[in-house]
C-alpha cells in the first residue's frame, strides 16, 4: 500500500467533478475573506484557534436554539460561526503553515459541527416538533453527512485518489439547510407558509447524501478494482518464463 494519496488535504483533492458550491463560492469567499484572515493574524490569533472558537461557536447555536425551534436565531449564530471553517485554511496558507495536523483538526472539528446541527434538528423533532418522521430524516442527514465525509477519508487513506466528490458535499449540505432553517426560523415573526422549507430541506439533503455515498461508494470499488489489476498483473515476460 502506498502513501496517502492525500494526506495534506485540499492540495490534493482532484480538481476534477468538484460540486458546484466548492468550485465556484470558495473562489468568491476566499477573495471576500483574506483580508479579515491577514487582519486575525496581525492580531496574533493562530489558524487553529479560529477552528476552535468557530466550532465551539457552530455547535453553542445549534444546540442551544434549534432543540427549542427557534431557527431563526441558530441560524444567525451558527451563520456567525461556519465561516471560520474558510478562515482557518486561508489564514494557515497565508502563513505558509498549512499542516497535516491542521487538516486533521478542520476535518475532525467539521464532523462535530455537522452532528450538531443536525441533531438540533433531530431534538426539535423529537420533543416541541413532535415529528417522527422529520427525526428519524434529520438523524438520517446526520448519519449520511458523517459517512460521505468517511468514504473519502477512508478511500484516501488507503492510497486511492477517490476522484469524485459527489452531488452533495459539506457545502451544499450546510448552505440548503442553514438558508431553509434561517427562512422557516421567519415563521415565528409572523410570515406564513414558510416553516415547511426546513422539512423539504431536509428531504433533499437526505436523497442528495445517499446519492453522493452511492457516487463515492462506487468510484472508490473502481479505483481499487484498477488498483489490484495494477498490482496483480504479472510483469511483462513472466508468463513465458514459466
Ligand atoms: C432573512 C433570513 C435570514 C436567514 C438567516 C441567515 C441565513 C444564512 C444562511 C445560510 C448560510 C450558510 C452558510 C454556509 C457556509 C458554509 C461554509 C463552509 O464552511 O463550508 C465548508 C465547506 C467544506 O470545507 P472543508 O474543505 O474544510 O471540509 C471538508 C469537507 O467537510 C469534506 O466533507 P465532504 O464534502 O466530503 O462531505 C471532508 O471530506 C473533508 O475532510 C473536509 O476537509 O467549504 C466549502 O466547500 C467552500 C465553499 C463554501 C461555500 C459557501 C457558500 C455560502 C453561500 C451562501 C451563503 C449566504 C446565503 C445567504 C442566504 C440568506 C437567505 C435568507
Ligand atoms: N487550523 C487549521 C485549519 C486548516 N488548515 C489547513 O487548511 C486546509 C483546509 O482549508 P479550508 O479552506 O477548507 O479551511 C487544511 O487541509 C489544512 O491544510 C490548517 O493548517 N490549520
Ligand atoms: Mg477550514
Ligand atoms: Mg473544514
Amino acid at each position: 500500500m502506498g502513501p496517502p494519496v492525500a494526506s495534506r488535504g485540499r492540495a490534493a483533492t482532484p480538481t476534477v467533478g468538484k460540486a458546484m458550491l466548492n468550485k465556484y463560492a470558495r473562489a468568491f469567499f476566499t477573495r471576500v475573506l483574506t483580508p479579515f484572515a491577514a487582519f486575525l493574524i496581525r492580531r496574533g490569533v493562530s489558524p487553529d484557534t479560529v477552528t476552535l472558537i468557530g466550532t465551539a461557536g457552530v455547535v453553542a447555536g445549534a444546540l442551544v436554539f434549534y432543540p427549542r425551534g427557534e431557527f431563526f436565531w441558530g441560524t444567525v449564530v451558527i451563520t456567525l460561526f461556519v465561516f471560520s471553517d474558510l478562515v482557518d485554511g486561508n489564514m494557515a496558507r497565508q502563513l505558509g503553515r498549512s499542516s497535516r495536523w491542521g487538516a486533521f483538526l478542520d476535518s475532525t472539528l467539521d464532523r462535530v459541527a455537522d452532528g450538531a446541527i443536525f441533531g438540533g434538528f433531530a431534538l426539535w423533532y423529537a420533543g416541541g416538533g413532535d415529528d417522527n418522521v422529520l427525526c428519524a430524516v434529520s438523524i438520517f442527514c446526520l448519519a449520511s453527512g458523517q459517512v460521505v465525509s468517511y468514504t473519502k477519508a477512508r478511500g484516501e487513506s488507503i492510497g486511492l485518489p477517490v476522484a469524485v466528490n459527489g452531488l452533495v458535499e459539506r457545502a451544499e449540505r450546510l448552505v440548503i439547510s442553514l438558508v431553509a432553517a434561517g427562512l422557516a426560523g421567519l415563521h415565528a415573526f409572523g410570515v406564513p407558509g414558510i416553516r415547511y422549507l426546513l422539512p423539504v430541506a431536509l428531504w433533499i439533503v437526505a436523497v442528495g447524501s445517499l446519492v453522493t455515498l452511492i457516487q463515492r461508494v462506487v468510484t472508490v470499488r473502481r479505483e481499487s478494482a484498477e488498483a489490484e489489476a495494477g498490482t496483480q498483473r504479472p510483469a511483462r515476460g513472466s508468463e513465458a518464463a514459466t
